[in-house]
C-alpha cells in the first residue's frame, strides 16, 4: 500500500496518502506544514544534490539530442559512421548516470544529517520543556515522533528532492526543445499532457474529503487494534474476545467501506489518466501527426525522429512530479508533529543556585497555590497553604482524586503553578535552575524507571561518580542487596527493558538505592509502596525508613499505617486541604480522616471469611 521510494505507483489518486498515526490531531492536520521549512539545516547540500540532478536530466536530453544528430548524419551520408556524435551520446550517457547517482548521494548524506540534527534538537527539547508536557503528551507518542516522524523525513529527502529537480528541469527543457524541433507536433504532445492532467485533477477533486474520512477509519482501526492487544488479558477471562473483536471487526468494515468508496471515486479516472499520461498515446498520436506531415513533404525525417525521442521521455518526466505531490503530502503531517514538539514551551527555569541557608525558614511551603491542568478544567488545587520544617515527615492523604499527587508533582515542577507559589528554604522554585531544584529533592514515585542496563548502573544514576562499595551500601540500606546478590550475574544482572525482569517491589527498592546515593536534603514520595506485595512491604518500609532518616519528607501515603508517626498529616479533599493535624489528633476529630482510617483497618481486617458478611466491605475508597 505504501508508495515510498521511488516506484511509480499505478493509478495512485486512487491510494490515500499514509497516515496511519492516531495521534494525529485536528490541530496538527490544520498545521499541515511544508516540509522545506524543516529543512533549512541541511539546505545548501539538498540544493546541490538538486543541481546536480538537473544536470542528470540535461545530460539525459542532450542524449536525445545527439541521437538525432547521429540519425541526421545517417541520413545524409550512410556510409560514413558519425564517431564524434557516438562519442557524444556515450559520454553524456555516462555523464546522467554519474550525475544522478552523484545527486542521490549527496541527498541520502544530507538526510542522515538532517536526521541527526532534528533528533538532537528533539531530545534536547524535551529536556527543557515541563515534565508535565512529557507526561500529557505520552513517551510513547514523543518516541514515536523522535524516531518515526524523523525518519519520513530522512526518505523524503534521500528519495525526493533529487526527483524535484528533474520533475521540472526535464519537462520544461523538453518543451522548449519541442517546440524548437516542430510547433505542431509540440501541440500534438501538449495536447495529450492537458488531456491527461484535466481527468487526474478531476479524480482528485474529492481527495481532501477522501483523505479525512480515510484517516479517520484508519484511526479507528488503529486504536481498536491497540485496545485489542491491550486488553488481551482482559478479554480472555471475560468476554472470550467477542466484544472487542466486534469493535475491531467493525473499525476493519468501516475502513473497507472507506476504501471502496475512494476507489469507486477516484479508481477509474485515474487509472485512466495515467494511461492517457504514459508514452503510448502521445507517442502514437505524434507518430501519425508526424506521418501525415512527412507525406505532405513539410517535416524532416530527422527532426520527427527527435521530435518522437523526446516525447518518450516527456511523459515519464511527469510521473515524479506527480509523485512528489504524493510524498509531500505524507510528509507534511510528520513535520506538524516535529514542529509540534520544537514549540513546545521550555519551562522557565530560573538562574539561581541553591537557596540561601535561611534557617528561620522551612524547607518547604505551599503558599495560596492554586492549580489546574488546564485553562478549561477546574482547578486540581485550590488555595493551598502548608510548612514542612526541616528534617520533618509530612503525610498527604485522602480519597482518590483530592489532589494529592498533583502537590507531590509540582514540587519537581512537572507543571507551574498558576497562582501562589512553592519555596525551598524560603526561595521560590521558579528562581532555581533546574539543577539546583533537582540537588535538593529526590523523588520516589509509583513506578520507578529503570533503565536497559544493570542494576548497579541503574543504581549509580543517582551519583555517576559513586564507588562500588557505595553502589552495594546503599543496595544495602534499601534492603536491595539480598536479591540482587541472589540474581546469577549479582549486581552486573541486566534488568531487561523498564525493568522488566523485575517485580514491583524489587524495582521499587532499587530506586530507593539511586535516591539514597543521591543523598538529597528533601525527599518526595508518591506511593512508594503502591507495588509491594506483603511478601515485600516490610522490606520496603524497612528500606524507606532508612531513606528517610534526617531527611525532610513529603510522602502520599496509599497504607495509612505508614504514616501513624508523621509529623504532620495533610488531609486533602476536592483539591483542598480539609484537615491537618497529628495521628491521634486526626482520628479524635472524627472527621473525614478518622472515616479513612476506620475504612482502611476494617480493609487490614477484612478477610475471604469476612467478605461473607456485608458489614466487612470498606464504603469508601481510600487513597
Ligand atoms: N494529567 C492530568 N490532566 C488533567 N487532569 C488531571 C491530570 N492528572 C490529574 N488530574 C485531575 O486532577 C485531580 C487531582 O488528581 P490527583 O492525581 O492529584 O489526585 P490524587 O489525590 O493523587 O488521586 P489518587 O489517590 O487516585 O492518585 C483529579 O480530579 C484528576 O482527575
Amino acid at each position: 500500500m505504501a508508495t515510498t521510494g521511488q516506484s511509480v505507483p499505478q493509478g495512485h489518486a486512487a491510494i490515500p496518502p499514509q497516515n496511519d498515526d492516531p495521534r494525529t490531531d485536528a490541530a496538527t492536520r490544520r498545521r499541515r506544514a511544508s516540509p522545506w521549512r524543516i529543512l533549512k539545516p541541511v539546505q545548501g547540500q539538498i540544493r546541490f544534490a538538486m543541481a546536480i540532478s538537473a544536470g542528470s536530466a540535461l545530460f539525459g536530453l542532450a542524449v536525445m539530442v545527439l541521437l538525432m544528430g547521429v540519425v541526421q548524419r545517417l541520413l545524409e551520408a550512410p556510409d560514413q559512421v558519425p564517431w564524434p556524435w557516438f562519442a557524444g551520446v556515450a559520454l553524456c550517457t555516462v555523464g546522467a548516470y554519474v550525475a544522478r547517482l552523484g545527486a542521490f548521494n549527496q541527498a541520502h548524506y544530507a538526510a542522515f544529517r538532517l536526521e541527526r540534527i532534528l533528533r538532537e534538537g528533539l531530545a534536547g527539547r524535551l529536556a527543557r520543556v515541563s515534565l508535565g508536557y512529557v507526561e500529557t503528551q505520552g513517551a510513547g507518542a514523543l518516541a514515536k515522533v523522535i524516531h518515526d516522524d524523523v525518519k519520513a523525513l530522512h526518505v523524503f529527502v534521500a528519495d525526493s528532492t533529487p526527483l524535484y529537480a528533474r520533475a521540472y528541469v526535464t519537462p520544461v527543457v523538453t518543451l522548449v526543445l519541442l517546440v524548437a524541433l516542430d510547433l505542431r507536433l509540440a501541440l500534438v504532445a501538449l495536447a495529450v499532457l492537458a488531456l491527461g492532467y484535466g481527468i487526474l485533477t478531476r479524480a482528485q477533486r474529492r481527495r481532501r474529503d477522501m483523505v479525512r474520512a480515510y484517516n479517520a477509519a484508519r484511526e479507528k482501526v488503529s486504536a481498536a487494534v491497540v485496545e485489542y492487544v491491550q486488553a488481551m488479558p482482559v478479554v480472555r477471562n471475560f468476554d472470550s474476545g467477542k466484544m472487542s473483536f466486534g469493535r475491531y471487526q467493525a473499525a476493519l468494515d468501516g475502513y473497507l467501506a472507506v476504501m471502496l468508496d475512494w476507489y469507486r471515486a477516484a479508481g477509474f479516472p485515474a487509472r485512466f489518466s495515467w494511461l492517457v499520461l504514459s508514452p503510448m498515446p502521445t507517442l502514437t498520436l505524434v507518430l501519425g501527426a508526424g506521418l501525415w506531415l512527412t507525406a505532405l513533404g513539410d517535416l524532416a525525417p530527422a527532426r520527427w525522429l527527435g521530435v518522437l525521442l523526446l516525447c518518450t521521455g516527456m511523459a515519464e518526466s511527469m510521473m515524479p512530479m506527480m509523485m512528489l505531490r504524493h510524498m509531500i503530502e505524507k510528509v507534511a503531517l510528520s513535520v506538524a508533529r516535529i514542529e509540534e514538539v520544537m514549540a513546545a514551551p521550555e519551562l522557565d527555569a530560573g538562574q539561581g543556585g541553591a537557596p540561601a541557608a535561611d534557617p528561620a525558614a522551612p524547607a518547604l511551603s505551599f503558599e495560596g497555590v492554586t492549580f489546574s491542568y488546564g485553562p478549561d478544567l477546574a482547578p486540581a488545587l485550590h488555595e493551598i497553604s502548608f510548612e514542612v520544617a526541616r528534617g520533618s515527615v509530612t503525610a498527604l492523604v485522602g480519597p482518590s482524586g483530592a489532589g494529592k499527587t498533583t502537590v507531590a508533582r509540582l514540587i519537581p515542577r512537572f507543571w507551574d503553578v498558576d497562582a501562589g507559589r512553592i519555596a525551598l528554604g524560603g526561595t521560590d522554585i521558579r528562581a532555581m535552575s533546574t539543577d539546583a531544584l533537582l540537588q535538593q529533592v529526590a523523588f520516589v514515585f509509583q513506578e520507578s524507571f529503570l533503565f536497559a542496563d544493570t542494576i548497579a548502573a541503574n543504581i549509580r544514576i543517582g551519583r555517576p561518580g559513586a564507588s562500588e562499595a557505595e553502589v552495594i551500601a546503599a543496595a544495602r540500606a534499601a534492603q536491595a542487596h539480598g536479591f540482587i546478590e541472589a540474581l546469577p550475574q549479582g549486581y552486573d544482572t541486566p534488568v531487561g527493558e523498564r525493568g522488566v525482569f523485575l517485580s514491583g517491589g524489587q524495582r521499587q527498592r532499587i530506586a530507593i538505592a539511586r535516591a539514597l546515593l543521591q543523598n538529597r536534603p528533601i525527599l518526595v514520595l508518591d506511593e512508594a509502596t503502591a507495588f509491594a506485595d506483603p511478601e515485600n512491604e516490610a522490606e520496603l518500609i524497612a528500606a524507606l525508613s532508612a531513606l528517610m532518616r534526617g531527611r525532610t519528607v513529603i510522602m502520599v501515603a496509599h497504607r495509612l499505617a505508614t504514616i501513624r508517626d508523621a509529623d504532620q498529616i495533610l488531609v486533602f479533599d476536592r483539591g483542598r486541604i480539609a484537615e491537618r493535624g497529628r495521628h491521634a489528633e486526626l482520628v479524635a476529630q472524627g472527621g473525614l480522616y478518622a472515616r479513612l482510617w476506620n475504612n482502611y483497618e476494617t480493609a487490614q481486617n477484612w478477610s475471604l471469611g469476612g467478605a461473607r458478611s456485608p458489614a466487612a466491605v470498606p464504603n469508601e475508597e481510600v487513597a
